[in-house]
Order: structure tokens, then C-alpha cells, then sequence
């Protein structure tokens, strides 16, 4: 593969960005990658590990000279971060973050961005439960999206380049507005995600009556709650405080459309339980056959058939 950047500084050493400098090196995307991490503790890792080329212990030098800065931190503090580097960014330079909220991550850094420095935000569809720079494996972006945001004027040069990066990295990349993207993940991600921290912390308040019972016996569903809800705790403080709105919208229709299969099971109204089951089937099996969840384990498999 062909180098995108010659040098890509990655500031925050967590599970993306330990991704990143894997595969950016796998693919050889870049002729260089130097990181930054705020505790020593993470940096000291970093270099144990071999991760990046080369570990600053300022994030200023990190990005002295990169053609491409990527924030990989929580996005309540992107903020602060692009105000930090800012007197460092080369002319000409791209910056971009992985942050999981578009319109409030934009609202943060847009404004630290110098004049002659392009902004092109981004958001990689991937992750796991794990964080930290022990975290990253090189395959966590193929086959996945990537969503860049760019606002409106950005130079179509710049947003051609990170385009080309994130395919080199393996995924699909796609273009939407801020607005856009945190209302589709407000849907797809940061509601699921509260609603399994909510189920765990349920099923742990009745552990303590049932003494057990409820981890010993656990099934699927349940433990596919337990692995969402061990998510990074600062993440997804920062995620529900930075994408509010959206999330209390779809919050809010969760809430009614939940009283309403309440109310249901109190009545005894099957047909109603029976038809929304009926619907929400219909859209896992949409999702299969259009060949989007080519992980399942009932990929390819019969619909509807007893
Ligand atoms: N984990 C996921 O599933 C996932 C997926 C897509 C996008 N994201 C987004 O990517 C970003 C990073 O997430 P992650 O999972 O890699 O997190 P992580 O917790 O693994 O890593 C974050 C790193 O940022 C560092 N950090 C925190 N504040 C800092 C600061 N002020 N300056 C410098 N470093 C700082 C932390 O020490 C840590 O090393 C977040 O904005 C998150 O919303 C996460
Ligand atoms: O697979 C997981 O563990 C994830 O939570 C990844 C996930 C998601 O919700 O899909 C989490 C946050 C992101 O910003 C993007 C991806």
C-alpha cells in the first residue's frame, strides 16, 4: 500500500488509537506516527509495547510537523486538547478526531483550528468493551464504516486524503452532517449502550435479593448486556453529556414505546406483543440480507420458517 501522510500524530493512546498506529503501520500509511498519551503511566506502555515510532511526552511535539493529528481522547476534553496543540499545527496540516459525538466535538475543536489548518472530523464505526493502549488490534476497523463530518467549505483535497487512510485502514467511508450523525447514533449506539448499563445495574440491585442467581444463570441476551455495560465509564459519561439531545429524544420514544408493550403484557394483549415482535424480526432479517452483518452466526440462514 501507498503512503497517505508522511508523519500522523495519534494524541490519546486508547483502544482507537492503538488501532490506528497498527494498522496504519500493517498498511504502511504513513512514513512516520508519533503519539502522545497525558499519563506517563499509558506513554510508558506505549513504548514498552512498540506502539507509534516515536512517544512524546508533550502533545506539542507529538504533532510538531504532522500532516495529520488525530484527537483519540474522550470527547468532553477534545476541547482543550486542540486548544493545546493548536500553536504547534503545521500550515497546511489536516486534524481530525474520532470522537463518537459530531456537532459538540466540532463546536470544541472548530474554534482552536488556526487559519490555513483543515478540519475534517471523523468517526469510526468499531470498538470494543476494552480501552487503553494494550487494547488496539489492527483489523478492529475493516470491513466496518468510517463517518466523516466535514463542515461546510472544508478543502475537498483534505477530506480525499482522510478518505483515503481510513480505506487503507479497511473500512467503508461515508459523508453526513453533524446533526445527522449524532441523531443516527443516538439511535444505534448511545441509546443500546445506556440501556445495558440500566439492564446490568437492574440485575444487580437483584442480585443482592436472589444472592447470585441472576450472574450464575445468565443467558446470551444477558451477557451480551454485561460486555456493552464494561464499557470505558469516561467515554460514555462524556458521550451522554456531549450528545444530549439526541440521546434524550430517542430516550424518550424508548420510554413510550416501552410503556406500551408494558401495558400490554398487564392486559394480556398478545396480538400487540405478537405484531411488534413480528416487526422488529423483520428488520434483523432486512439487516442479514443485505449482507450487513456478515458476523452473525445466522447469516445465511432460513427466516420464518418453524
Ligand atoms: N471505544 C469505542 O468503542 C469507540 C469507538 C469509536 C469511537 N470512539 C471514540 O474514540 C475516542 C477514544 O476512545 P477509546 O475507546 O480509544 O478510549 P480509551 O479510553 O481507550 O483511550 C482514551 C485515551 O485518551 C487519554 N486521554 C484522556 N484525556 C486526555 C487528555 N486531555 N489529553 C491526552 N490524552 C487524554 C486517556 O488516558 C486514554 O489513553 C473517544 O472520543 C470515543 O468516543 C470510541
Ligand atoms: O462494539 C462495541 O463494543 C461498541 O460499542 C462499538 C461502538 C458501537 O456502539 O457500535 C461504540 C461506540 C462508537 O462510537 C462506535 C462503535
Amino acid at each position: 500500500m501507498t503512503e497517505v501522510y508522511d508523519r500522523v500524530a495519534l494524541i490519546g493512546l486508547g483502544l482507537i488509537a492503538s488501532s490506528m498506529a497498527w494498522a496504519i503501520k500493517r498498511g504502511g500509511l504513513a512514513r512516520e506516527v508519533t503519539g502522545y498519551a497525558r499519563s506517563a503511566e499509558t506513554r510508558k506502555i506505549a513504548r514498552e509495547i512498540g506502539l507509534c515510532d516515536r512517544i512524546c511526552d508533550t502533545a506539542l511535539e507529538a504533532v510538531e510537523g504532522a500532516d495529520l493529528v488525530v484527537l483519540c481522547v474522550p470527547v468532553g476534553v477534545m476541547g482543550e486538547l486542540a486548544a493545546e496543540i493548536a500553536p504547534a499545527l503545521k500550515p497546511g496540516a489536516t486534524v481530525t478526531d474520532v470522537g463518537s459525538v459530531k456537532a459538540d466535538v466540532i463546536a470544541q475543536v472548530g474554534p482552536h483550528i488556526p487559519e490555513g489548518v483543515h478540519f475534517v472530523p471523523g468517526h469510526p464505526l468499531a470498538g470494543t468493551e476494552h480501552s487503553g493502549p494494550r487494547a488496539g488490534f489492527a483489523e478492529l476497523f475493516e470491513n466496518r464504516w468510517c463517518l466523516l463530518v466535514p463542515p461546510e467549505g472544508t478543502d475537498p483535497e483534505a477530506i480525499a486524503k482522510l478518505r483515503r487512510l481510513w480505506e487503507g485502514l479497511g473500512a467503508n467511508v461515508d459523508e453526513m452532517d453533524a446533526e445527522h450523525h449524532d441523531l443516527v447514533l443516538a439511535v444505534t449506539s448511545h441509546a443500546p449502550h445506556l440501556i445495558a448499563y440500566t439492564m446490568v445495574g437492574v440485575a444487580d440491585d437483584l442480585r443482592r435479593v436472589t444472592d447470585s442467581e441472576v450472574i450464575k444463570y445468565s443467558a446470551g441476551g444477558f451477557r451480551d448486556f454485561t460486555r456493552i455495560a464494561a464499557s470505558d465509564p469516561t467515554m460514555w459519561r462524556d458521550v451522554f453529556l456531549s450528545n444530549k439531545d439526541a440521546t434524550l429524544e430517542i430516550l424518550g420514544r424508548f420510554t413510550e414505546e416501552l410503556f406500551a408493550l408494558q401495558r400490554a403484557i398487564r392486559q394480556g394483549d398478545g396480538a400487540h406483543l405478537h405484531d411488534y415482535f413480528t416487526r422488529t424480526r423483520a428488520i434483523r432479517k432486512g439487516i442479514i440480507e443485505a449482507g450487513q452483518d456478515t458476523d452473525a452466526p445466522d447469516f445465511g440462514r432460513g427466516w420464518g420458517k418453524k
